[in-house]
């Protein structure tokens, strides 16, 4: 695009002075009689010295997260000055306060209104569960909990699909004030050991079996495996309580502390559900990878940058093993309804998902008949769009108002099927940023501000993102040079992590974050970019998989933009392939094509020609093979980095959450590629 030419939205905000962000503007204005106009006046308050701890306090105000009760709020840090308060060690939040998340969660909803829509792949119909059925399903199971003797501090396990069980149990321990932790079930006993018997659960509970895309498996030998060995492994399981979730009457007594859930539930001792008031920083989820700040930041990413209201119902697509379950789970404080799903995306139909996002309604709320946030992944829309799905015309999703994307960088092309092929046009497309460490978002939507071909709109507020030099290890911005860098947060933020389970925890977690810039810069590792005309963000990529061929630094998302234009193509993964003895990287782009499709010499010269027309010649790649398959975690991240270890000759750890493991054998045959490897000369070659 030519520096004259203006970007056109996408999307433009249609009542932004009645959204819930602009109430907060108000709010904050005649709080600290000042005059804060837009989304950027807002966010800059949100992060400067003297006025980030006003921002947070008035968040937990205003997104009345306090007990009811609570005369007053105490302060955010104990520093008054946050420009002195290093991110690590992580600091203390709100030090004075004391809340309990599961009351906070349970305190909003209406007794008869629905708060979960719960729909099970291969059962037929809508489980409809009440938020009193929901406090009272809590209770039966923390009453079971406090006779099997957990309490304070202990840790909850559970390998479960995403159901209202996995709610129930979550809220029943976080009522306690136990930890809670979780694993989806198609994770293999390795990596169920590998996680919990770093955390040494009180308590494990486990789904008997799972069903997805049309198949049921039967967890029993998994269980009796892991089970055995995290009994060994030296923690105090008290017990494993099978739920029957798949009804395939599992022989507990042949698993190590075997318990039925009616044995379980049968402890019960009729007590009411009562909660313990915890000092905010008291831990509440551990999570895999790495309290109440994360309700804080999660209720304002909800509520301030969403806009989130009472009247939603609202559709996370998720399983157990990410943090969206933990987001989704703490949307249910709005009050808001939602639906839960587990299973296939696309079983038994390409069309499930968006089918039941027209089904399903609220009970109590008579104007609503449908999902009005959905909350999704590139890959799912890519999806969509690669089997000729047109939403807006098959379903009436005339009351979807929000899709949140996240998981990956969502392309421009994405963003321009969405808007002209794809889903209502009034509905807003919401690309999203941040990770499983914050338990939240750095970089998101707002709906005061247009949406953009390929953009993230802006910086989350209360997060102090800042883009700095990736070829320097000193604290250099270069974002208002336009340049890609490294995404940083400059200032503490609630939802840090705080701390990393385990022996070597601290030192685990300062060089996880801290080791690049030091203990006053959060550094994500991720790539990213601020587009000059409309101040919105550019996600590159995973900085770990930067492609850097002689010098020039970009992501791989850049290459991405250019495959998924190509209608042949089905998905590809390109990274950096470093040969002993060389300095320098190549970049290797392997495509898997579409059914009946190959990769033709045609196809790689408009592939390269495109690249270098978009790009420059150098961020051509070297090489362009057809692969078969392009390995996946079950999060939907596409796992470059073992691809850039494989080529690389270097020894790779493949985490349990690979979903398609046997995909990493196909790259192996490109350790050795021939020494020449100038850019655009790249020989045709397939397996
Ligand atoms: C909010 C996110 O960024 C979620 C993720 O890590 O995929």
């Amino acid at each position: 695009m030519s520096t004259t030419e203006k970007k056109r939205a996408l999307w433009v905000p249609r009542h932004p002075e009645e959204t819930n962000a602009a109430r907060f503007v108000r709010y904050v204005n005649k709080r600290h009689s000042i005059q804060l106009k837009t989304y950027h006046d807002l966010h800059r308050w949100s992060v400067a010295a003297d006025s980030l701890q006003h921002f947070w306090r008035d968040a937990y105000s205003f997104l009345e997260l306090a007990p009811p009760g609570t005369k007053q709020i105490g302060n955010m840090l104990e520093s008054e000055n946050t420009n002195s308060v290093p991110l690590f060690p992580p600091p203390r939040f709100f030090p004075s306060d004391t809340l309990n998340i599961a009351e906070f969660l349970l305190r909003n909803g209406k007794a008869d209104n629905v708060a979960i829509h719960f729909v099970r792949e291969g059962v037929a119909g809508i489980e409809k569960v009440t938020w009193q059925e929901l406090r009272s399903r809590t209770r039966v199971v923390y009453d079971a909990m406090v006779s099997s003797g957990v309490g304070v501090g202990d840790v909850v396990a559970s390998v479960i699909s995403n159901s209202v069980d996995a709610m129930v149990i979550c809220l029943a321990s976080l009522s306690i004030g136990a930890l809670w932790s979780s694993a989806s079930c198609e994770l293999g006993p390795v990596a169920v050991v590998d996680r919990f018997a770093q955390v040494k659960p009180k308590i494990v509970f486990a789904d008997d079996g799972y069903v997805y895309a049309g198949k049921v498996t039967n967890l029993d030998a998994r269980i009796r495996q892991w089970a055995q060995e995290l009994g060994e492994s030296g923690g105090r399981l008290s017990d494993v309580v099978i739920i029957p979730y798949c009804s395939l009457a599992t022989d507990v007594s042949k698993i190590y502390k075997g318990c039925s859930w009616d044995s379980f539930v049968g402890r019960g001792k009729g007590r009411e559900l009562a909660f313990e008031y915890l000092p905010f920083s008291h831990p509440a989820f551990i999570l895999y990878s790495s309290g109440t700040g994360a309700a804080l930041k999660v209720k304002t990413d909800m509520i301030l940058q969403h806009d989130t209201r009472e009247v939603d119902v609202v559709f996370q697509y998720t399983t157990t093993a990410w943090v969206m379950w933990l987001l989704n789970f703490i949307n249910i404080s709005s009050g808001a309804s939602m639906l839960l799903y587990d299973g296939s995306p696309f079983h038994p139909k390409p069309t499930t998902l968006l089918e039941l996002s027209e089904e399903v309604g609220a009970l109590c709320i008579t104007d609503v008949f449908s999902v009005t946030i959905f909350g999704t992944s590139p890959r799912y829309l890519s999806e969509l769009r690669s089997r000729a799905i047109v939403p807006r015309e098959q379903f009436d999703l005339s009351k979807l108002r929000l899709v949140t994307s996240t998981g990956a960088v969502l392309s421009e092309d994405v963003f321009n099927w969405f808007y002209e092929t794809g889903f209502p046009p009034t509905a807003q497309l919401v690309s999203m940023s941040g990770g499983t460490d914050i338990a939240g978002c750095f970089v998101g939507g707002t709906p005061l501000l247009p949406v953009y071909a390929g953009e993230i709109q802006v910086k989350a507020l209360g997060m102090a993102v800042d883009i700095l030099d990736a070829a320097r290890d000193a604290v250099v911005s270069v974002e208002h040079l336009g340049q890609a860098g490294e995404l940083v947060c400059t200032k503490p933020f609630p939802s840090q992590p705080l701390a990393f389970w385990g022996t070597g925890g601290p030192g685990k977690y300062k060089s996880s974050y801290f080791e690049r810039f030091g203990p006053h810069v959060w550094y994500q590792g991720d790539f990213i970019q601020m587009e000059m005309d409309t101040g919105g963000l550019i996600m590159l990529g995973r900085s770990d998989g930067v492609l850097n061929p002689s010098g020039v630094r970009f992501g791989s998302a850049e290459i991405y933009a250019v495959t998924e234009t190509l209608p042949e193509i089905d998905d590809s993964i390109c990274v950096g392939q470093k040969r002993q003895g060389d300095a320098d990287e190549r970049v290797l782009l392997f495509v898997k094509m579409k059914q009946g499709q190959s990769n033709s010499s045609k196809l790689e010269t408009t592939l390269k020609q495109a690249i270098r027309a978009r790009y420059s010649p150098r961020h051509v790649p070297s090489y362009i093979f057809e692969i078969a398959d392009i390995p996946y975690t079950i999060n939907g991240k596409k796992c470059e980095i073992n691809i850039k270890q494989i080529v690389s000759g270097q020894k790779t750890a493949v985490s349990g959450t690979v979903a398609n493991p046997a995909s990493l054998k196909l790259y192996e045959r490109f350790l050795h590629l021939p020494a020449d490897n100038k850019p655009a000369r790249a020989p045709k070659s397939k397996i």
